[in-house]
């Protein structure tokens, strides 16, 4: 018995002679958030569609909430919003969403979601007159209807300005806190490292990494940087520290983690000759680079 609404195991799928999802294994939880991570081209897309029941797979196989991807079951417990959603646009908000709320024999109060997801000004406005942006509300709001046990999210805050993503990552919040099990298919390394639980990265249709950051960061065995801001002699403080100066007054010293408190002793002993310092553990880039870099054939 396991406690994941969604559960991956060996999934393999063939395009031609190209092996594009090679045994891949991943499950999500609910309440779950997981970021699905990969260059252009690894595979990501067919995950989903895989998940979804749109494409059979060629090995291994998928439970959704119990049941077969495609399968009725798995479809009523399975929300999904891909990247360019698109609505009728001759219809208001509020008329696609009461649409939708039928075809789902869900009893949802329209209006209410759709202020949820800050469309309050455009219910009775046609879509095809709404943004970018405000397409993609509706789309969240179309998830929100269902309440999934599972959340596919491709490329979710793709074209969003900045507050929209935020209010976007705060439902899907909303989302998880209700027990769904979200899976977000990125490249928004900044918004996934700190809005979601897990990172999945995919290589060429091969899982390469599957960890919370901090795990992933432990196994990438990636330094840690420390910036000094000298009081006055840059140079001086970089030979004491084995640092590097990188400009006018900063030095940069590069640490394991292990090493990390004996370099922050040596930099205390310093005394006021450091004015500054900064502690930067990898960043979500730097490991994403680390484990979806191309190995050389
Ligand atoms: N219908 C198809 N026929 C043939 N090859 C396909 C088809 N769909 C996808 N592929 C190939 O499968 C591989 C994986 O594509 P996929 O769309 O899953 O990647 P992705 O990770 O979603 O990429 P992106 O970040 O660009 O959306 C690519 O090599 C792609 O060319």
């Amino acid at each position: 018995m396991t406690d994941n609404v969604l559960q991956i195991e060996g999934a393999s799928k063939d395009r031609g002679n190209l092996r594009v999802l090679d045994a891949v294994s991943l499950s999500v939880a609910p309440g779950e958030r997981v970021a699905l991570l990969g260059h252009n081209g690894a595979g990501k897309s067919t995950l989903i569609k895989a998940i979804l029941g749109l494409i059979t797979l060629d090995g291994g196989r998928i439970d959704v909430a119990g049941a077969t991807p495609g399968s009725a079951p798995a479809r009523a417990a399975t929300a999904f919003l891909p990247e360019a959603v698109s609505f009728h646009p001759a219809l208001t908000g509020r008329e696609q969403m009461t649409l939708f709320s039928r075809l789902a024999g869900a009893r949802a109060d329209v209006s209410a979601l759709l202020e949820r997801v800050g469309l309050a000004d455009a219910l009775d406005r046609r879509i095809g007159t709404y943004s970018k942006g405000m397409r993609q509300r509706l789309g969240l709001a179309q998830v929100l209807l269902g309440r999934p046990r599972v959340a596919l999210l491709d490329e979710p805050t793709s074209g969003l300005d900045p507050i929209s993503r935020q209010d976007l990552y705060d439902i899907i919040d909303e989302l998880s806190g209700q027990g769904t099990a979200v899976l977000i298919a990125s490249h928004a390394l900044t918004e996934v490292e700190a809005r979601t639980d897990r990172i999945a990265i995919l290589r060429r249709g091969v899982l390469v990494a599957d960890d919370t950051l901090a795990g992933l960061s432990a196994r990438a065995g990636l330094p840690i940087r420390l910036r000094l801001r000298a009081s006055a002699d840059a140079d001086a403080v970089a030979a004491r520290t084995g640092g590097r100066r990188i400009n006018g007054a900063s030095v940069e010293i590069l640490c394991s983690p292990t090493e990390k408190m004996d370099a922050l002793r040596r930099v205390a002993a310093m005394g006021e000759a450091v004015a500054d310092i900064d502690i930067a553990p990898p960043r979500l880039e730097d490991l994403y680079r680390h484990y979806a870099q191309e190995v050389p054939q």
